[in-house]
């Protein structure tokens, strides 16, 4: 049987992440990871923290640590926010760790073997006054495209043309604000891709399942023709490079970041040897489907980059099969950004609202097809009448009625009609749509199918009125409720890679202890009439609160969603 490796793209190191973040890689990979081992498939999910580069370097500095420090501390606060907001990786790992040193120091030498590396002198700026290189963003200076003056040397932020450190004008030193710098040459390392340009080509086009956003991005960067890039850097902080003549260099962030994911899998299965392979996962790995998540940034280094490097070891390792691309979150003003503190961050999201709240919400509007702008406007109509009033709503009438009239067990009496054929008939047919979004990562329209399969309760609900029914036909009123509550046991299940937390306290509340193997599978007749007269429940709290338009008016005020 096929087994399911699934990555999300790595988060960088930098600082808390945004919910730009979240639905652009970690959550859209938790759901599918949760959907595939609902059906009972073999999964791992790994993500990992991105952590070297210049950035946690500076970071680190501005924060006063040691940037190793900087690392383990961020690290943890991290993992901390993946667990708030159920991510369900199977690990967690951090690409500074010494599993991802030995890979990617492999995969540098079996490139260097192949002839796919060689040595190029190059041009770099240095700082007399710091006595150091100074790569990528530990420069700063003028762009010479468009006179921003606070370019960084890796890339201008307001052109976002792609830059390097020689071209700057008016260049300082990002340490520091020294301007007594000057050029000096350095030997690096270049990946020749060039010479791969065929193979990858071979490769993308192996893949017209791919979203038209991946392979469009895939190949403007083909047809554009690929250049030999410099994978190497005048660092301390980094993968140091293990050939004579380079010691005091490291292996350039982009090369290796996506190695990780084969490394975090190494880390895994370092924690507990004897149960745990990773080498099966990643090498000569036949029976493995390998999808990626990430946002469009991260797409050419997952198709073009990572793949090379693949290519280019000429060895089997198993290669991406499937990437599930997304476009930005936006927020008010523009793109949520780490660097520009622009948006709301994990660590206030779950602090204002649980974070079912905001999986359904992300994953609901997720900017899949195009940009998508969070509002929080938005947020509070789509959490009032799909959580709320739908959901929420239903699950506590139903339950109260119940026990009102009944007690807090199941009644018994009467028999399903055809209003209950029907209810089976027209759930088979929104289950078996909801699958196949799911299989297929169409995260909007799985949201839409989850959301029309909650509705059906309220109007099954509406059209059976056991309330009314109650006071003529009781065994009729007990059919209903029967079959509402199996209706809540049947939502529990299908919303739980969505929704999990509220999954758990509707299990407990109806005492099904359901694990996170468990689906709907077969004809819906039988999951209507799973649970039998005489199971008892409890009725749990509140399950959603309504978002009050004060509310929303206080976080656009403290977020600075009305600019
Ligand atoms: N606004 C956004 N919408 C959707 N996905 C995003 C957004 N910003 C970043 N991502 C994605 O989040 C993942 C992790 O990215 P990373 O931690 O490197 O952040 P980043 O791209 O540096 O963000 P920022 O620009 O805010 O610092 C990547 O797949 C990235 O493409
Ligand atoms: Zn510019």
């Amino acid at each position: 049987m096929t087994r399911h490796l699934i990555t999300s793209a790595l988060p960088y190191i930098n600082g808390v992440k945004h919910l730009g973040n979240l639905i652009g890689s970690m959550l859209p990979s938790d759901l599918h990871a949760r959907y595939l081992r609902a059906r009972g498939n073999d999964v791992l999910f790994i993500c990992a923290t991105d952590e070297h580069g210049t950035p946690a370097e500076l970071a680190a500095r501005e924060a006063g640590l040691e940037v190793s420090q900087f690392c383990a501390e961020q690290h943890k606060v991290q993992a901390d926010l993946g667990a708030a907001f159920d991510l369900s990786f199977d690990y967690f790992g951090r690409s500074s760790s010494s599993q991802n040193k030995e890979l990617t120091q492999h995969f540098g030498k079996k490139l260097l073997e192949n002839g796919f590396i060689d040595e190029r002198v190059t041009r770099q700026v240095y700082s007399i006054d710091d006595d150091r290189f100074l790569p990528d963003r530990y420069v700063e200076g003028t762009c010479p495209h468009c006179d921003y003056d606070k370019a960084r040397g890796d890339q201008c932020e307001n052109c976002t043309r792609l830059l390097d450190p020689t071209d700057l004008l008016n260049p300082r030193s990002a340490v520091s604000g020294s301007t007594n710098l000057e050029v000096r040459e350095s030997r690096h390392l270049f990946l020749l891709q060039s010479k791969l340009a065929d193979e990858i080509r071979a490769w993308v086009n192996k893949h017209p399942d791919w979203p038209i956003l991946v392979s469009s991005i895939a190949l403007k960067w083909l047809d554009e023709g690929l250049h030999d890039r410099g994978i190497t850097r005048d660092l301390k902080w980094g993968v140091p490079v293990d050939m004579p003549g380079m010691e005091d260099k490291v292996y350039y962030v982009w090369f290796d970041a996506p190695i990780e994911y084969i490394a975090a899998t190494k880390e895994w299965a370092d924690e507990d040897p004897a149960n745990r392979d990773w080498k099966s996962w990643w090498y000569e790995a036949d029976d493995v489907r390998y999808v990626q998540v990430m946002a469009k940034d991260n797409v050419p280094f997952h198709t073009v980059t990572f793949p090379g490097t693949q290519l280019a070891s000429r060895e089997p390792w198993k290669m991406v099969d499937y990437i599930k691309g997304f476009n930005w979150l936006n927020y008010y003003g523009g793109k949520f950004s780490t660097s520009q503190k622009r948006g709301i961050f994990m660590s206030d999201a779950v602090e204002i609202m649980p974070s079912d709240y905001w999986r359904y919400y992300l994953l609901a509007n997720a900017p899949e097809t195009s940009d998508a702008s969070f509002t929080w406007d938005g947020f509070a109509g789509t959490v009032n009448k799909d959580l709320a009033d739908t959901l929420g709503n239903f699950v506590n009438r139903t339950l109260k009625f119940c026990s009102s009239k009944f007690g807090d067990a199941l009644p018994k009496g009467g028999e399903n009609g055809e209003r209950e054929q029907l209810l089976a008939k027209a759930l088979n047919e929104r289950l078996e749509n909801y699958n196949a979004h799911m299989d297929d990562l169409q995260v909007r329209k799985a949201m839409q199918e989850l959301r029309a399969i909650w509705v059906m309760g309220n109007e099954y609900l509406t059209e059976a009125a056991p309330w009314t029914a109650f006071k003529t036909d009781p065994e009729a009123a007990a059919v209903s409720l029967r079959i509402a509550i199996n209706l809540i046991r049947i939502f529990a299940i299908l919303s739980a890679p969505v929704i999990p937390a509220t999954s758990a306290k509707l299990s407990t509340a109806l005492g099904l202890g359901l694990t996170s193997n468990e689906w709907i599978e077969g004809d819906c007749a039988d999951a209507l009439n799973f649970l039998q007269a005489g199971h008892s429940f409890e009725i749990p709290d509140v399950l959603f609160r309504k978002i009050s338009d004060d509310e929303v008016a206080e976080w656009e005020l403290r977020f600075g969603g009305n600019e």
